[in-house]
């Protein structure tokens, strides 16, 4: 199999899918790079589910065509082997132990059981395999779940709203774990309704709405509504006018708010300018007591592709 780096495990062009005469993904295209973790980021009903369904052979796609680890998507039996999905937990015993849990699905799978050790320690749950199911966490459970879908030793994995419920330490872990999973080189495609939740661990997402593409590419080239500034501001009234006009004849674009400056930081390097404009204000005479760059955050760069309603 080839999952060399730069090799496309996912590459899927126009997917659409119909309920009746309703379009709930259209024309969505998928380009995963092998080793990479991507982040379906969207609002409740966006299309997250219905996407990795099409891909897991779950749900059968209106319309789009490619290739799943380079087989055709149309045919999911020749790739499912080599695809490890979490969409629905599965249905673990409460009175077995995670390690009796992970046993009786790769038997029922026809897994060798001398890779559970491994995909315990992948999931974080080495150490308490032999707790019973019923006494784990929401998070632990989730992870166990991540585990039988690891079973198989995939180099494709579907993650549908794993942190879904869970706490922020039971997150934190969460996350650890997918870095874990993909630095092994497997592949992740891992959902979320937050991108707070997935910005830490994703190099690429795709953002949807209302089953449309918004947006698909690395973080940090979200694209940014409101421009970067660096607030100022100044001792006093006295001195505000005088900061004023030294920001004016240095040709920044300076705007004036209630609590002080904002000066547009452009394509200039925010550090570089930050520390001009301090060490001019000081040469000056003037007294900052406020100087910090403010930048749009991601997840309000997100919300402005999105909006902030959710729809199902
Ligand atoms: N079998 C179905 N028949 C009709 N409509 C469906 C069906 N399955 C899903 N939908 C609709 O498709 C849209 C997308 O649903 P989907 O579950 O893919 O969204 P999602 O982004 O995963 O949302 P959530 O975050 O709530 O899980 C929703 O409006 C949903 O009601």
């Amino acid at each position: 199999m080839n999952t060399h780096t730069g090799f496309e495990v996912v590459a899927v062009e126009g997917l659409t899918k119909n309920y009746g005469r309703r379009t709930v993904v259209d024309n969505v295209d998928l380009h995963l790079t092998a080793g990479s973790i991507t982040g379906l980021i969207g609002p409740n009903g966006a299309g997250k589910t219905t996407i990795m369904s099409m891909l897991l052979g779950l749900v059968r796609p209106s319309a789009g065509r490619g290739t799943v680890l380079g087989h055709d998507l149309s045919r999911p039996a020749d790739y499912l082997p080599q695809v490890g999905a979490l969409i629905e937990g599965p249905a673990f015993f409460g009175n077995l132990s995670g390690q009796g849990n992970l046993e009786y699905f790769a038997r029922l799978g026809g897994h060798d059981l001398s890779g559970i050790p491994d995909v315990l320690e992948l999931v974080g749950l080495q150490g308490r395999e032999g707790d019973s199911f019923s006494s784990y966490s929401l998070g632990m459970k989730q992870r166990l779940g991540i585990g039988a879908a690891l079973l198989s030793d995939p180099q494709l994995v579907i993650l549908d709203e794993p942190t879904n419920g869970v706490d922020p330490a039971g997150m934190r872990d969460i996350r650890a774990m997918v870095r874990r999973i993909a630095a092994d080189g497997r592949t992740v495609l891992i959902s979320s309704h937050l991108l707070a939740e997935l910005e830490h661990i994703c190099d690429r997402v795709i953002v949807l709405d209302q089953g449309g593409l918004r947006y698909s590419g690395p973080l940090t080239e979200l694209p940014t509504s409101r421009p970067e500034v660096i607030l100022l501001r100044s001792g006093g009234p006295a001195e505000d006018d005088e900061l004023h006009r030294m920001l004016s004849t240095q040709g920044l674009t300076v705007e004036r708010r209630t609590d002080g400056f904002a000066v547009d930081v452009g394509n200039v390097d925010p550090a570089l300018l930050a520390g001009r404009i301090n060490r001019n204000a000081a040469e000056s005479g003037i007294h900052l007591v406020e100087l910090h760059h403010q930048k749009q955050s991601l997840e309000d760069r997100v919300l402005d592709l999105v909006g902030t309603g959710t729809r199902s």
